[in-house]
């Protein structure tokens, strides 16, 4: 993508804004016209969906917002088309707050049928409305100008279509490669680890949804000025459907899946409303059926969508090196060598009438390293849950640098200065080690979305890089900068977590059975980085099964049978306790 931004796509834009200047016939320049509306709108759902994994079938809802907005208000009230757009888009972005707050926090199968509920209202009301025409519309939209010069013919639309389309392209490749952007590509795989870097998923889940309803906003604008007239049917239902089939035709994962997208349904569209009435010898909609069975087949053989061919003959590039030097990122005071770093005091947890964690109390020290084993069920990671803020407490309190964190959030925690990792390694895959390791400052920095879009926030995203780097260099994968994290083995994936929990510069840093899976030579890379890191002074909570990792390793441990702590000591005292043979090696050693 980045090749693409450099070198070609630069060039392919000219070319695309030479095409007017060219004895184009007039007819392909409203196919391009076209194109380049329908992208725009496919554009928010690769965002949305591709990106963010949120279906929606109710965008062309949200072209039919801008483009009644400004028919209506430059027909009945003579408002400028210019100021129309300020209003479409702000009633745009008002309505998709609305529902974004009603709908975004449902999950499975709610969200892409609560779309298609709001889908259906918006189009009815727009439909219904005295005011707005009902199913007539509305005729007569002026055309566009800007100055003296009129935009009324389609090739001096064609320009403002596809300069909007392409800089929107372009600004949301920006956006997808910066602080916002990241955090939106992490709520694909979940919330937990998104939160636990201490990123709202909630709030990102609303850019995504604004910023699509925006695009389509932005596209019916244009769209009511290039046709001069609008009614209810292009922002139908069926309207919204097919916009998700172009999006995932092209690639609904890549911003130019969108114009792909765009590009074969609408000329596929066209040829297919000539071909098969001719050939079935009656006059119908029958290109429906064939896009059926297109998606079937794109979704069965090429599911990130037909722009992967051409994604397959760029050259591939990595991110240009261009942090060295940069300014450290804030960082937070030091816990003093021997300060009660966390103080847990008689938690509890209690699931139904089972007791999982019965009032547990351990203390761990600045500097420390301590070991929480015991044999399976025995609440370990309960325990580990309640303090990372996964799990709300039953009872008891969690005293973090003297202040009580029971109950706070998973976001609130990281704030706080713990941070985690994952029993099962919870990453983006398609993202290289280093941006997944850039998620962890996520807190340490603070570029919005429009400033990531507008590319405002590099001198930011050097020192974010510049530390990211730093810590795969502290944990000695310095040379899997650009790797694809999911192309990773297990062991490394672990410290790639370890370092992106130690780029969020935590007091302390609780690890869930890092060793788990590892094979023996992972294992000892993995205890020879975290004594490193205790050398460096770090403190680190370890949750771990393997007992002959965690006595070579630690300065306390804390042993936990059927939920309750069975004793409470160094390694030595622990491995010559007659309780743990039997609880957790068994009698016979
Ligand atoms: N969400 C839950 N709902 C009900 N019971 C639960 C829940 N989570 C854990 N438990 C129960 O609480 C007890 C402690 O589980 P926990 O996962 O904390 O143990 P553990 O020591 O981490 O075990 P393992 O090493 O197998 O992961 C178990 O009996 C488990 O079945």
């Amino acid at each position: 993508m980045r090749n693409l931004s450099k070198f070609i796509l630069p060039l392919l834009c000219a070319a695309m804004l030479l095409v007017p200047a060219l004895p184009v016939p007039e007819f392909w320049i409203t196919q391009l016209n076209y194109i380049g509306l329908y992208a725009l709108v496919a554009l928010g759902l690769v965002v949305l969906t591709g990106v963010a994994g949120l279906t929606s079938f109710g965008q062309a809802a949200f072209v039919g917002v801008g483009a009644y907005t400004t028919a209506w208000l430059t027909t009945a009230m003579q408002v400028s088309p210019w100021l129309a757009l300020l209003v479409g888009v702000a009633l745009a972005v008002l309505v998709a707050l609305v529902l974004g707050v009603l709908t975004l926090r449902m999950s499975g199968h709610y969200l892409p049928l609560a779309t298609i509920c709001w889908g259906l209202a918006l189009n009815y009301t727009m439909a219904n409305m005295e005011f707005l025409g009902k199913y007539d519309g509305i005729l007569g939209v002026p055309a566009l100008s800007i100055g003296d010069m009129s935009l009324a013919s389609g090739r001096s639309m064609y320009v403002l279509i596809w300069v909007t389309a392409l800089g929107a392209a372009i600004a949301v490749m920006h956006l997808l490669d910066s602080r916002p952007g990241r955090a939106i590509r992490a709520l694909k795989n979940g919330t937990t680890m998104a939160e636990a870097m201490g990123i709202s998923t909630f709030r990102y889940k609303m850019v995504a949804f604004v910023l699509a309803a925006v695009l389509a906003a932005l596209s019916g604008w244009l769209f009511a000025h290039f046709q001069r007239t609008v009614n209810p049917s292009p922002f139908s239902l069926a309207k919204g459907i097919e916009f998700l089939f172009m999006a995932v035709v092209g690639g609904v994962g890549h911003v130019w899946g969108a114009f792909t997208g765009a590009a074969v349904v609408k000329l596929l569209e066209d040829q297919l409303q000539v071909i098969l009435p001719a050939l079935i010898g009656s006059s119908g909609n029958f290109e429906t059926i064939v896009f059926g069975l297109v998606l079937i087949g794109v979704l069965k053989y090429v599911p990130d969508g037909l722009w992967t061919f051409v994604k397959r003959l760029l050259p591939a590039q990595q991110r240009e090196r261009d942090w060295v030097g940069a300014a450290p990122l804030p960082s937070r005071s030091k816990p003093v060598a021997g300060e009660v770093l966390l103080d847990v005091n008689k938690v509890r947890k209690q699931f139904g009438g089972l007791v999982a964690v019965n009032d547990i109390s351990f203390t761990i020290r600045a500097g420390d390293i301590m070991g929480l084993i015991g044999p399976n069920g025995a609440g370990k990671s309960t325990t580990f849950n309640l303090v990372s803020g996964v799990l709300g407490l039953t009872s008891g309190q969690v005293n973090f640098r003297g202040r009580n964190v029971a109950g706070w959030s998973s976001r609130q925690i990281a704030q706080a200065g713990m941070s985690r990792t994952f029993q099962h390694v919870k990453m983006i895959p398609e993202m290289t080690v280093l941006e997944n390791v850039a998620l962890g400052g996520y807190l340490r920095t603070s570029s919005g979305t429009l400033k990531a879009m507008l590319r405002l926030d590099r001198e930011e995203e050097r020192r974010l890089f510049a530390e990211a780097e730093a810590q795969l260099q502290r944990i000695g994968m310095a040379d899997k900068l650009h790797e694809l994290a999911g192309n990773l083995a297990l062991g490394p994936q672990r410290l790639m977590e370890i370092a992106r929990a130690l780029c969020t510069d935590p007091s302390l840093l609780l690890l869930d059975e890092p060793a788990a899976g590892l094979r023996l030579k992972e294992k000892q890379a993995l205890a020879d980085v975290l004594r490193q890191l205790k050398s460096e002074g770090l403190s680190i909570l370890l949750v771990e099964h393997d007992m002959d990792f965690v006595m070579g390793l630690v300065d306390h441990i804390t042993v936990m049978e059927f939920g309750t702590k069975l004793i409470s000591g160094t390694p030595a005292q622990v491995q010559a306790s007659p309780e743990v043979r039997a609880a957790y090696l068994g009698t016979e050693h």
